[in-house]
Order: structure tokens, then C-alpha cells, then sequence
């Protein structure tokens, strides 16, 4: 029977508070409104990002809520005016739009879009309401996605047809993190990526710099560093192509520091750093790691509310250059099929990335699993309880 212009009760991870476990509720979920579209929800990541809302630091949070935004999954039905997707299409969510209208999207410059981040950035749809309800209470929407329910809601120009032919236990993972080290490295580095027989540095060696790492492979980078205080991320590292190792917890020797290490290992500094922790000591680090004149830092970790970053202004003066993205700079519509061809003719790694599984009712575990060392990327089965 058709579920189309109907409510669907299903099952959600919903977060009603800060701080809290997520509690798995029967959900009302309304029909898509004008271009707007439902998904059947397959699989979703987990990304510190959700963590990270759910610890009630991020500013933007707001409860009760449905997390989630790394999924993939099928198109249920569309509201009026949808051309992009239709019933039946394998998809993939994205909390980074693309409308290709805006003067975002049209400026050439970023991949940042204006269509709906102000109403997603307040957990609702580009109406100003919510498609969710539980206990006759409405739940926000998750950086426009909401994955963590069996079905959500979501704006048209927040979500990208692929081929039927990945498997969503994989393409999942392209909804944020392998897409955003990756593209980081390909897209936002440099004036479109890092160039071949660059330096590089990668602080933080988790799904996210394990994929710049492997985007700095592809672009042919002559020295890939790790740095991160986990030895045991050394092994993995390299098993994407890093070439060197350093743990500035246990490898510095008095009086050094890491940024210091790593100019002395590179004749000067490095042509390109990469924060991928959200530490804001770190991100100094990384800056200050950079060749004088040239070197470029690029910023991607999520840095707790509240955190500033500093240094020295003559580190810029001298020609050291700060930038950050959000999705690696990636156009989620226009190139995340791209990438889905590249993971389909072997070209990119996503497989490698998951060392955890859990059903739906075992959300919570994922968390768990998350903050553990040897947790790269744990799927979650949305269809099995
Ligand atoms: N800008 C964007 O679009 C996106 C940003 N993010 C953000 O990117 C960041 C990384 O995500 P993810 O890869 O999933 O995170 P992980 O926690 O899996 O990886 C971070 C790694 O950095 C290590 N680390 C922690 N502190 C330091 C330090 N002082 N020096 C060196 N290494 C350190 C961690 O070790 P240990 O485990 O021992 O702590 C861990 O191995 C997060 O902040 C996330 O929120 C994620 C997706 C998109
Ligand atoms: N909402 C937070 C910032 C959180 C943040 O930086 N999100 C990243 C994506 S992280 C994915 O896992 C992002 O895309 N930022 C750009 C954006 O437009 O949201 C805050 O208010 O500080
Ligand atoms: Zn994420
Ligand atoms: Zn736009």
C-alpha cells in the first residue's frame, strides 16, 4: 500500500535533552511538502559532529531533536514541484545544499549555499516547521538531515541521486566524513587542490584524516605526515599512504615542539597542513607548521563552542595563509555522484573506513564505540532493530 501524501509512524533516535542517551520513539513523520523530499532512511554514520550537538555544546543546538547526517537511503515520495529525485532513487543526504541558484552557488568560489542554511541552522524546514512529531511534540531537524530516523524529511536541494548499483552500507559514509578530508585535500587545498610533490601534514589520522591522507595520495603529495596521540593510528596511517609518523605525546624531544619537528622534517615547513581534531591548539600547531611564504593550513575539525583560535598575526604577515571548509569544499549534487563512480571503479576507499556495526536499537553504542581508539567509522543499520 502506498504511503504517499500520508504520516508515516516509524522508529528515530531522538535526543530530548543535552547530555543525554538517545532514546528510540515512534516518530510521526508528515509528507513532503513543495520541494521537499522523503527518504527511507538505510544507513547512517555517526560523526563527532552529532556527538558534539548532542553534548548540548554546539550553539546552534536545540532539543528535542532527530541527529544524524551522514545517510543514505531511498526516496519514499516528493512534494509538488521536485524534479531532481523521484520515488525509487538511491540517495544520499546533504547537510552541505546546493541549490546552483544562489550567489553562493553561482559564485564560483565555494560550495557553501544560502537556499536553506538559515532555517536548517534553527533545526526546522525552509518553512519554518518541522515534519516530526513524537508524544504530540515537534522534534527539530539534524543540519537539514536527520538521519538517525527510519524516515526523514528533507529540502530537494539537500539531497543527491547516486547509482543504484553502491551498496548504502558504503555511500553512507560519503554524506560527510570520507567526502570532507577528501575533498579538503582535492578541492580546498591550494587553487584546487594539492599539487603533486607537495608536503603535507595531517593532524588527527580519524575518518577524516585518514581520507585527506588519501586524497593527498591521489594527488600525488611527496611526503604525507600523521601526526596524531594515538600510536595505534600509525598502522592505519599508513595503510592509506602516509609516509611518517609522529606522536607529539610521546615523540618530542625536550625543548621541541611539533611544529617544530615537522619544519626540521621538511627543510622549512610544510606546503600544506590539515587540522582534522577541532583542537584549537592543534590548529596553531598546524599553521605554524607551514613553509614560510606559502604554506597553507586548512582547518577542519569542529572546534568546542566558545574556542578561539590564535597566533602570532606575523605568522600571516609572512606569508602563512589560514583557510577552512565545510563538506572538503565539495558540491554535493554536482560532484558526490563523482565520487560514488570513483568508490564503484575502485579509485577511492570507503569499505576500509568501517570498524563497527549496530542496529538501530544499539545507537547508543555507536556513541560508545565512536570514542573508542579503534573506531574509525561505526555504520548504522537503520532497518533492524
Ligand atoms: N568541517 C567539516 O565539514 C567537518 C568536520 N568534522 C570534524 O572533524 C573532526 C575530526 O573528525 P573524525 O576524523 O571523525 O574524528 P576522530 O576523533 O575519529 O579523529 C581525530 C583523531 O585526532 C586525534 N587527536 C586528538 N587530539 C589530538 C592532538 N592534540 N594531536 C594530534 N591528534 C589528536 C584523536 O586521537 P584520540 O582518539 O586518541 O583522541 C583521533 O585519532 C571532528 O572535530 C569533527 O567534528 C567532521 C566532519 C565534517
Ligand atoms: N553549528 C556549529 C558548527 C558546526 C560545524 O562547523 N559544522 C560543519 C560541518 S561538521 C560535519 O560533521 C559545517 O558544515 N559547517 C558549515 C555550516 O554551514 O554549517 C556552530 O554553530 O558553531
Ligand atoms: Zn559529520
Ligand atoms: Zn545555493
Amino acid at each position: 500500500m502506498s504511503t504517499e501524501g500520508k504520516t508515516i509512524t516509524c522508529k528515530a533516535a531522538v535526543a530530548w535533552g543535552a547530555a543525554q542517551d538517545l532514546s528510540i520513539e515512534d516518530v510521526e513523520v508528515a509528507p513532503p511538502k513543495a520541494h521537499e523530499v522523503r527518504i527511507q532512511v538505510y544507513y547512517t554514520g555517526v560523526c563527532h559532529t552529532d556527538a558534539y550537538m548532542m553534548s548540548g555544546k554546539d550553539p546552534e543546538g536545540a532539543f528535542p531533536i532527530i541527529p544524524g547526517h551522514e545517510g543514505a537511503g531511498i526516496v519514499e515520495s516528493v512534494g509538488e514541484g521536485v524534479t531532481n529525485v523521484k520515488p525509487g532513487d538511491n540517495v544520499v543526504a546533504l547537510y552541505t545544499a546546493e541549490c546552483k541558484e544562489c550567489k553562493f552557488c553561482k559564485s564560483g568560489k565555494t560550495n557553501l549555499c544560502g537556499a536553506v542554511r538559515a532555517t536548517q541552522g534553527k533545526g526546522v524546514m525552509p518553512d519554518g516547521t518541522s515534519r516530526f512529531k513524537c508524544k504530540g511534540k515537534d522534534l527539530l531537524h539534524f543540519m537539514g538531515c536527520s538521519t538517525f530516523s527510519q524516515y526523514t524529511v528533507v529540502a530537494d536541494v539537500s539531497v543527491v541521486a547516486i547509482t543504484d548499483k553502491a551498496p548504502m552500507d558504503r555511500t553512507c559514509l560519503l554524506g560527510c566524513g570520507i567526502t570532507t578530508g577528501y575533498g579538503a585535500a582535492v578541492i580546498t587545498a591550494g587553487k584546487g587542490g594539492i599539487e603533486k610533490g607537495a608536503t603535507v601534514a595531517v593532524f588527527g589520522a580519524g575518518c577524516v584524516g585518514l581520507s585527506v591522507i588519501q586524497g593527498a595520495v591521489k594527488n600525488g603529495a611527496s611526503k604525507i605526515i600523521t601526526v596524531d596521540v594515538n600510536d595505534a593510528k600509525k598502522e592505519w596511517a599508513q595503510k592509506f599512504g602516509s609516509t611518517d609518523f609522529v606522536n607529539p605525546a610521546k615523540d618530542l624531544k625536550e625543548g621541541e615542539t611539533i611544529q617544530s619537528r615537522l619544519v626540521d622534517m621538511t627543510d622549512g615547513g610544510l606546503d600544506y597542513t590539515f587540522d582534522c581534531t577541532g583542537n584549537v591548539h592543534v590548529m596553531r600547531s598546524a599553521l605554524e607548521a607551514c613553509h614560510k611564504g606559502w604554506g597553507e593550513s586548512i582547518i577542519i575539525g569542529v572546534a568546542a563552542a566558545g574556542q578561539e583560535i590564535s597566533t602570532r598575526p606575523f605568522q600571516l604577515v609572512t606569508g602563512r595563509v589560514w583557510k577552512g571548509c565545510a563538506f572538503g569544499g565539495v558540491k554535493g549534487r554536482t560532484q558526490l555522484p563523482d565520487l560514488v563512480d570513483d568508490y564503484m571503479n575502485g579509485k577511492l576507499k570507503v569499505d576500509e573506513f568501517i570498524t563497527h556495526r549496530q542496529p538501530l536499537s544499539g545507537i547508543n553504542s555507536a556513541f560508545h564505540d565512536m570514542h573508542s581508539g579503534d573506531c574509525i567509522r561505526c555504520v548504522v543499520d537503520m532497518r533492524t532493530l
